[in-house]
Formats: structure tokens, C-alpha cells, sequence
């Protein structure tokens, strides 16, 4: 089976016609997984949206397999790519099962409604993200570990090739921080390109693959997580001094407190 691939190619990234980044190139295989790493305010977000094409960009530009993505209907990005967005995203007055559901819609024809290939989706979601029993509760009445796994799941009915996720793990507890990137990894094994930012680079660590890193209106760097996730960049990066150590479960980054 041939995956497909998203290439990003000299993105120009910005708000109002004034850009906050340039030159963003980076591509990714489905199956393989990209963590975006930057400082507060450095355009993550704005470079999730604007791959997304919910911003214009400015320059550049995403292909899917060489197309153009520039052109595509929302129903035709929406059956590419799932997006998770950041905090929340958004009050849904539904069952977990509704919700995710309407996670189909690219699927659907005007004014058709969800027949058993799209209810058939919806438990394959939530059975694949281990929250079957969730499935009649109210979306407003779930844990914040308990909503992001419902809103991965929804984004996850749409049977995308990509997933964009922003700050999946911003706000869950430690134990659901690992349960949701365990999840995460688990969509990677089966065939979908993950691409998702993070606060914590341990999270880049612990996903594998490919990081980027988004400084001062660039790319700081790009490669395997062990190349990119260094002493020297996360100085770069945060503006602190990090070692990186080896454990029996992997490398993580402690920070120099004197
Ligand atoms: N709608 C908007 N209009 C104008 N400027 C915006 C808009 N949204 C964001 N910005 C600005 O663009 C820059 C990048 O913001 P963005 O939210 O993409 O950063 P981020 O890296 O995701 O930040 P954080 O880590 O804090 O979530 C910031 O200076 C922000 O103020």
C-alpha cells in the first residue's frame, strides 16, 4: 500500500497580510509522526491553520501527494485531515456518541443523514481510543481527559490521512498526558500521519519520529526527535540550560534549576 504524503513547501505564515513566519518546509509519510515545538506565541497555532487552510497563508504552499491543497472543497480537506484544536474545542450539548458522529459530515451528502457506514465509523473511533463506555454520556459532563479522547475520536470518524493536533495534552493530568500520547502513537501504528504540538519535548520523546522546532519566524530546526531534541536547541528554543538523560524508558529533558 502506498501512503500518502503531505509536504508543506515554503510556507509564509501570518495574520493580516503580516507574516510571523517563513520559509516553513516539512514533509511526512501517513504512519509517521511530527512534533512542533516552539515558545508561546511563536505561530504554532497560526501554522496548524494555515496548513489547514481555516488561515490563508501567504506564501507557499501544501500538497497531499504533489495536489495542491489550495484548491481542495472543505468536505475534501475535512476527508484528509482531522483536526483536534487546542483547549477544549468548543461546548458540545450531545452525547459522546452524537459528537462523534458528526465527525462524518465531510462524509455525507447535502442534507443526508448518517446511514450505517458513517455509525459504523463512529463506534470503530471510539473503540479504537478505548471510550466505548463514554459513548451516552453528555460531552459537557466528561473529564478533560475524558473530552480529548472524545474529540480525537471524532476527529478520527472522518478516517483522515493526517491529523493535526494542537496541544493535545495541555490540561489533562499526568497519568491522561501519557494515556492520550499513548493513544496518539497507537493512530501513528495504524497508518495515520500525526502532526502535533507540544509545550513538553519529553512528548517528542516519548511519540518518536520527527520534530520541528519554530523560533523567530522560521524553522530552527527539522529531523529525527534525538537530532532535534538537544541541549543546544532547547536553549535556543526556551532561553534555559536542559540535559538530555538516558533512562531505561527513553530520553527526557531535566532543566538546570540553580
Ligand atoms: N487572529 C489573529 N489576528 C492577529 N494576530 C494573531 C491572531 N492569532 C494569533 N495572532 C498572533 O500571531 C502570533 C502567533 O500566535 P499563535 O497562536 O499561532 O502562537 P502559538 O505558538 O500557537 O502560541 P501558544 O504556544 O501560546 O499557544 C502571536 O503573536 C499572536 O498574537
Amino acid at each position: 500500500m502506498t501512503r500518502s504524503r503531505l509536504s508543506v513547501e515554503e510556507l509564509v505564515i501570518g495574520h493580516d497580510g503580516k507574516p510571523i513566519g517563513r520559509d516553513i518546509s516539512f514533509s511526512l509519510t501517513a504512519g509517521e509522526t511530527l512534533s512542533l515545538l516552539g515558545p508561546n506565541g511563536s505561530g504554532k497555532t497560526t501554522l496548524f491553520k494555515s496548513l489547514l487552510r481555516l488561515i490563508e497563508p501567504i506564501g507557499g504552499s501544501v500538497r497531499v501527494d504533489g495536489q495542491d491543497v489550495g484548491g481542495w472543497s472543505r468536505p475534501a480537506m475535512a476527508r484528509c485531515f482531522g483536526y483536534v484544536p487546542q483547549a477544549g474545542g468548543g461546548y458540545f450539548p450531545f452525547s459522546v456518541r452524537e459528537m462523534v458522529l458528526m465527525g462524518r459530515t465531510a462524509h455525507l451528502s447535502a442534507f443526508a443523514s448518517p446511514g450505517h457506514r458513517d455509525q459504523d465509523a463512529a463506534e470503530a473511533a471510539l473503540k479504537q481510543l478505548g471510550i466505548t463506555h463514554l459513548a451516552e454520556r453528555p460531552y459537557p459532563q466528561l473529564s478533560g481527559g475524558e473530552r480529548q479522547l472524545s474529540l480525537i475520536a471524532r476527529a478520527l470518524a472522518q478516517e483522515p490521512r493526517f491529523l493535526i493536533l494542537d496541544e493535545p495534552t495541555a490540561s489533562l493530568d499526568f497519568g491522561n498526558q501519557v494515556r492520550v500520547l499513548q493513544q496518539i502513537r497507537r493512530l501513528a501504528d495504524s497508518g495515520i500521519g500525526i502532526v502535533l504540538s507540544t509545550h513538553h519535548p519529553d512528548q517528542a520523546f516519548m511519540l518518536g519520529g520527527r520534530a520541528i522546532l519554530l523560533r523567530d519566524g522560521g524553522l530552527a530546526a527539522s529531523g529525527p526527535v534525538s537530532e532535534v531534541i538537544t541541549p543546544p536547541h532547547l536553549k535556543a528554543l526556551y532561553g534555559i540550560e536542559v540535559q538530555v538523560l538516558e533512562t531505561a524508558e527513553g530520553r527526557i529533558c531535566v532543566p538546570h534549576y540553580g
